[in-house]
């Protein structure tokens, strides 16, 4: 037998990458940032007026998060995952529970949910140790019929994908090129019939497909489908009780290589008088219901767009989560978020490569990726609350042997629930978890778990499960986990785990940057905040300090909104802000704007991105900084006032007519919200502070490029970030920006100049 050194055995490895060049970069950044803000303090005597101190206090907090941008850089690690030698050093695979989310078939077209579907039930790993739940918040007969279709499509779909080694498994992704041979990994069969094969499969997609969009137009075939299950006969979307349907069951505990995985229906009850807490709900209650059905250890949880690009991606996990010795280390497994059909160049700035390759790889060099709602891999028993196996920490009061009345005080009342929490908090027991009962005879307990009355008077929502109280569900959950000692590792294998879709307009993508800004924020606030876990829990305080940087946005938009209208406060008043062209001075604020574009800008291109990419997220993070964060901030301090409550707004799901290609076009919707009155205000604020500029040099002879360059040159430079806003003045129409927001934008500008000519003559 060959001799296997001990490196040939791990199932991962971690790689940190000191970059010594960046963090040289990063340090010279930080020394400039400091330097403007000493001269700017010694100059501050000098009658400089309120724009030099508004312009210190703006720099300083610049300074601030760029030191929480050092931080995060520091130390980015790599991670490597062997999936071939799983075999050799783990007994037994552990099953896997897999959680789709969908909330309304209008927004998330359920095609795009049926193939997510498709992908994940033709998975490489064991039938017999995998379901699927897929739960419905639109509680839609339409989405129901879907996935019964599918179900069936998946009797072929699966051998299919098995026989020929198919690697994107989501089928309108996978027939959208012609494909003329099997996989090199399926050498075995012989590829003569793979041809007609492939024809044939594809048609019946199509015809799958034909099928489900025919429902949709066509309420007659929802009416066949209600007869047979009458629960969705009359249904009023927030107002019905739970409804679990068994789609598909997997025959118990058969080795069947072609076997499809448990398939679970769920439509949690809904009621007016109850919060939902959306996401965060769903997820919860797909907790329970798998609990009472599967109770697998480990729970994969997807949105409805996320499809599975690499087949062998949950062997891939398991690498991370079964390396015994990386349990504390690997308290949940998460992918990185990228998609499908991205436009040439991004120029919505939101496919997010190079932000997620610096500060998610970078953050998972302090303790771990932040989970991300999507492409996630959790530990049942974690999500449950349970503590790291460190004595020293905490220990887990319930592994300590409570009685039942405890259990039912946070996991609330069903007896079955609690047997099966009872078992997977008694931690890596997989043989006892395989053990399924037949699942139809669970769906009384299921129902009973999923309806809205279950947590009265539990700990879900807070110290069990998915945490409410932020429309970031995902992130809150994650620092609750961070906080209580658990580390995250980030996924990577080299063919990208999953993709979704990335919104397609610039409505949509501001309308999620907005609610990402807003539920960020809220996290603060929360008693699971980062800061009070840094204090008072388990949280490392670099990994919090990583936080802040994501949950600060909102609060980002109120320095950079005051930074920005610097330029044409001056250019209107004659006052200025920065040094004089002429004075040596100058060169600290040159450099310090020089250094940073040309050093973001080589990190694009480090990363394989275009110059044009670059550009286009650098003009979309300002653009979102001055409307979407703003707005978030907004709603977050209306929420702390008492005045509102923030709500989870579903992103609008498009499919791409070529399934999955590069190129698809970008809409530069704009629409009524106020959202966008804030940029068209700042673009006109800073195109007529140019135009005055320009009148007084002309019309007063005055130097005003000489004494002013700086003030100039930053109004240029926004107005070119805002190029996008100015075209779609411009363009009106309707998908420019409506009369309605420019003029109330028109508004906001001239009250800024009536402003800037009192505080100058004060
Ligand atoms: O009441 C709700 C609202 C949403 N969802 C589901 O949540 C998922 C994410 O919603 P989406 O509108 O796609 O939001 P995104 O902004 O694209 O999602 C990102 O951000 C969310 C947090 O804001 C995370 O939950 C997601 O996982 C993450 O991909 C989708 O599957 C929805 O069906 C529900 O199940 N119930
Ligand atoms: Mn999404």
């Amino acid at each position: 037998m060959a001799e296997h050194s001990a490196t040939d055995l791990l199932l991962q490895e971690r790689i940190p990458r000191k970059k010594y060049l960046r963090r040289g970069c990063d340090l010279v950044i930080l020394f400039l940032l400091l330097s403007l803000l000493l001269y700017r303090l010694l100059h501050l005597g000098n009658n400089k007026g309120y724009a030099w101190l508004l312009a210190f206090f703006c720099e300083s907090w610049f300074t601030f998060i760029w030191l929480l941008n050092v931080n995060i850089k520091w130390c980015p690690v790599f991670y490597k995952t062997h999936p071939e030698r799983l075999v050799n050093s783990v007994s037994e695979l552990p099953p896997v529970d897999m959680f789709v989310t969908t909330a309304d078939p209008v927004l998330e077209p359920p095609i795009i949910t049926v193939d997510t579907v498709l992908s994940l039930l033709a998975v490489d790993y064991p039938a017999k140790k995998l379901a699927c739940y897929v739960s419905d918040d639109g509680c839609s007969p339409y989405t129901f019929y879907s996935l019964i279709q599918a179900a069936e499509f998946a009797k072929l779909w699966n051998p299919f994908c098995k026989k020929y080694g198919v690697q994107v498994r989501a089928p309108c992704a996978y027939f959208s090129k012609q494909i003329t041979q099997p996989h090199p990994s399926s050498t075995s069969v012989p590829s003569t019939d793979f041809g007609e094969e492939w024809s044939e499969m594809k048609n019946r997609y199509y015809e799958l497909r034909r099928k489900i969009e025919n429902a949709g137009r066509n309420p007659a075939t929802l009416l066949n489908l209600t007869r047979e299950h009458p629960e969705f006969l009359g249904i009023e979307r927030g107002n019905h009780p739970s409804i679990v349907k068994v789609i598909t069951a997997n025959r118990e505990n058969i080795d069947d290589p072609e076997g499809i995985p448990h398939l679970i229906y769920i439509s949690r009850e809904k009621r007016q008088k109850f919060p939902h807490h959306y996401k965060a709900g769903t997820m919860n209650v797909l907790t329970r219901v798998s609990g009472v059905m599967t109770n697998a250890p480990i729970m994969l949880n997807v949105d409805c767009d996320m499809f599975v690009n690499n087949p062998q991606i949950i062997l891939h996990a398991m690498c991370l989560l079964l390396d015994t010795s990386t349990e504390t280390e690997s308290g949940f497994v998460q992918c990185f978020q990228r998609f499908h059909g991205a436009p040439k160049d991004d120029p919505l700035g939101n496919q997010f490569i190079v932000s997620q390759e610096v500060q998610v790889r970078g953050i998972a060099g302090i303790g771990g990726p932040l989970y991300a709602g999507t492409g996630c891999f959790h530990r049942r028993k974690i999500i449950y609350g349970q503590h790291p196996p460190n004595p020293e920490i905490h220990t887990s009061k319930l592994s300590s042997g409570n009685g039942n009345e405890e259990v039912a005080c946070k996991f609330g009342q069903s007896l079955p629930f609690m047997a099966s929490v009872n078992r997977a908090m008694r931690g890596t027991d997989y043989e006892k978890a395989v053990r399924r009962p037949d699942i139809s005879s669970c769906i009384e307990a299921a129902t009973e778990v999923a309806s809205c009355s279950y947590e009265l008077g539990t700990d879900w929502g807070d110290e069990v499960g998915w945490v409410y109280g932020a429309a970031v569900e995902d992130v809150l959950t994650g620092v609750k986990i961070h906080s209580m000692g658990w580390r995250s590792v980030l996924l990577e294998p080299e063919i990208t785990g999953f993709l979704g879709c990335a919104p397609a307009s610039f409505a949509t993508s501001m309308l999620q940057q907005k609610r990402w800004s807003t539920g960020l924020l809220e996290v603060l606030f929360t008693k699971h905040s980062p800061i009070l876990g840094a204090l008072a829990k388990n949280l490392k305080f670099r990994l919090c300090m990583g936080y802040l940087i994501f949950l600060l946005w909102a609060a980002r938009s109120i320095p950079e909104l005051c930074y920005s209208l610097l330029s044409p406060y001056c250019l209107i008043t004659g006052a200025s802000f920065l040094p004089k062209g002429t004075d040596s001075a100058m060169i600290i604020p040159a450099t310090l704007f020089s250094l940073y574009q040309v050093y973001t800008l080589l990190e694009y291109i480090a990363w394989g991105q275009s110059v044009r990419s670059w550009w286009n997220n650098e003009r979309m993070r300002r653009i979102s900084s001055a409307t979407a964060w703003l707005f978030g901030l907004l709603s977050v301090l209306l929420k702390l006032a008492g005045l509102s409550e923030t709500i989870f707004e579903i992103t609008k799901k498009e499919e791409d007519s070529d399934g999955g290609s590069e190129g698809n076009a970008v809409q530069w919707t704009f629409d009524s919200s106020p959202l966008f009155v804030s940029g068209t205000a700042l673009l006109m604020v800073h195109v007529g502070a140019l135009f005055v500029a320009v009148s007084r040099a002309v019309l007063e002879g005055e130097d005003v490029l000489g004494r002013q360059t700086g003030e100039v040159f930053c109004s240029v430079w926004v107005v070119l970030s805002f190029l996008p806003f100015l075209k779609g003045m411009v363009r009106g129409g309707n998908d420019g920006i409506p009369w309605s927001v420019c003029s109330k934008a028109l508004v906001v500008a001239l009250l800024f100049f009536t402003f800037c000519r009192r505080v100058s003559k004060l």
